[in-house]
Order: structure tokens, then sequence, then C-alpha cells
């Protein structure tokens, strides 16, 4: 994790882009991990794009897919690592946040039709992602007891930024990218899951992933031009209302 935060412009936009993160497993407690994200809506940043490396649940995906996050399961945080416990902040957001909605649905819409406007289709997914703790990888059996609650995808981050974004009430959209397939059954000859291989399928698919992000800020680019210049006659409007 190269561990730089990048200032500048994406496709016309203003973005803040961190290079790595921060994970539970390296010894930082959940509050610190997603500050990043307060920081971000501190400086005005209204739209989050998370990007993971997970482990396939899900049989039918393989290495090399990227995965729309539709929903997570936000294992470690029910069970008592969660990034908003302490006092509650309000200037951020209310005691109980709902998280029914965490992931955009009409930001998955746009992701979907433009990945399929890049001839992406073929390895594009959307599911479930559930975050453990780690570093260890999952034993079988708690692939498979993942597996069962619903999740598709499995990783060490995400939803705790995610938790804390929509807190703060950001937009979220969130990618997680399969850099290998979990191994369901014991005693396997299947060859165990290293950090390497992660790397190595993220670097092979990262220029994809980083086309579909471009060019969905590109896109959410315009739409923003669109509404600011209809915002504009109506402030103007309610100026000279004033002034009259
Ligand atoms: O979720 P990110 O940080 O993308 O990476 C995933 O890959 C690493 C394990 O290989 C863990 O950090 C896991 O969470
Ligand atoms: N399990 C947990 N985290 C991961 C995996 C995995 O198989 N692959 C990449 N991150």
């Amino acid at each position: 994790h190269a561990g730089n935060l990048v200032l500048g412009y994406l496709s016309g936009v203003p973005t803040v882009c961190m290079q790595g993160r921060l994970h539970f497993y390296e010894g930082h407690p959940a509050w610190l991990v997603t500050m990043p994200i307060r920081m971000m809506k501190l400086i005005g940043v209204e739209t989050l794009i998370v990007t993971n490396a997970s482990g396939g649940l899900n049989q039918d995906y393989n290495s090399g897919d990227i995965m729309v996050i539709k929903d997570h399961i936000n294992l470690t945080g029910l069970t008592g690592q969660h990034p908003l416990v302490g006092p509650n902040d309000e200037k951020f957001g209310p005691r109980f946040p709902a998280m029914t909605t965490p992931y955009d649905p009409e930001l998955r819409r746009l992701a979907q039709e433009t990945a399929k406007e890049l001839g992406f289709s073929g390895f594009m997914r959307e599911g479930v992602y559930v975050k453990v703790s780690g570093p260890s990888y999952e034993t079988p059996s708690e692939s498979r007891l993942l597996r069962k609650i619903g999740a598709d995808t499995v990783g060490m981050s995400t939803a705790p930024e995610v938790v804390v974004a929509i807190h703060a009430g950001m937009k979220v959209l969130g990618f997680s990218m399969v850099t290998n397939v979990v191994i369901l059954k014991q005693d396997s000859d299947k060859t165990p899951p290293t950090h390497q291989e992660v790397m190595d399928t993220a670097n092979k698919r990262a220029k994809d992933l980083q086309l579909l992000v471009k060019t969905i800020v590109g896109k959410l680019a315009s739409t923003l031009k669109a509404t600011e210049s209809a915002a504009t006659p109506a402030a103007a409007m309610l100026h000279k209302e004033k002034e009259n």
C-alpha cells in the first residue's frame, strides 16, 4: 500500500485519491481507519468511489472479475469494532444512522451502463461484500459460513469507510475486484491464496478499473454542470427578487 494522498482533477472534477488505505489488521483502531473519509467530507467531497481487492466466495466468479458492491456485511462492525463507537459528532451525522441503501442505486446503474459501453460486461458482477478483520485468509469452513450468510466476495476493508461516509451524508459507489477464488472445500489440492497473487491480479485489471472510474466521474461531471446551469437562473432570480 503506497500510502499517498493525491489531489488533482479527474475528468475535470476536483478529486482526492488515496493510494492505499489504513487497515484494522495493521493495528489501527476502526475510527482511525476511517478518519480520511471525514477529512474528505470536511474539504467538500460529496461522492466516494471505493475500490478493493477481494476473494470470490461466489464460485461463479472468476479471478479478475469486477463486482459492483450492492450491499455489505460489516462483520467486524457487527461484532464490536465499529468505526462510529464513541461519542457521536453531530457535525457529521446522527447517532443512529440508517444503512438501508449504502451503495447508491443510481451510481450502481451508471457503473453497469458505463461498463457495458466500455465492453466490460464479460467480467462485471454485482453482489455483496463481507468485511472480515484479517490478516489471515479464511479457512474453508469460515469461507462456507461467509457464503451462507449471503456474501459474494470477502475482504479486510471498505465497509467501515462506507459506514462513515454514509453517516456523513456522502454518496457511495463501490467496486470489489476478485483477485482469487476462495477455496470452500477442506483438504483441497487448489493453491492457497497469497498476497502476491492478490496484487498480481489487481495489477492486471487495474487499467480497466481506472478507465471505468474515470469515465464514470466524467459522466458525473456533466450531470453536475447541467445541474449548475439549471440552478444558476433560479439563484439569479432569487437574488433579483431580494433586490426588489
Ligand atoms: O481491501 P484491500 O485493501 O483492497 O485489500 C485486500 O487485499 C489484502 C489481502 O491480500 C487485504 O488488505 C484485503 O483487504
Ligand atoms: N480473503 C480476504 N481478503 C482478501 C482475499 C481473501 O480471499 N483476497 C483479497 N483480499
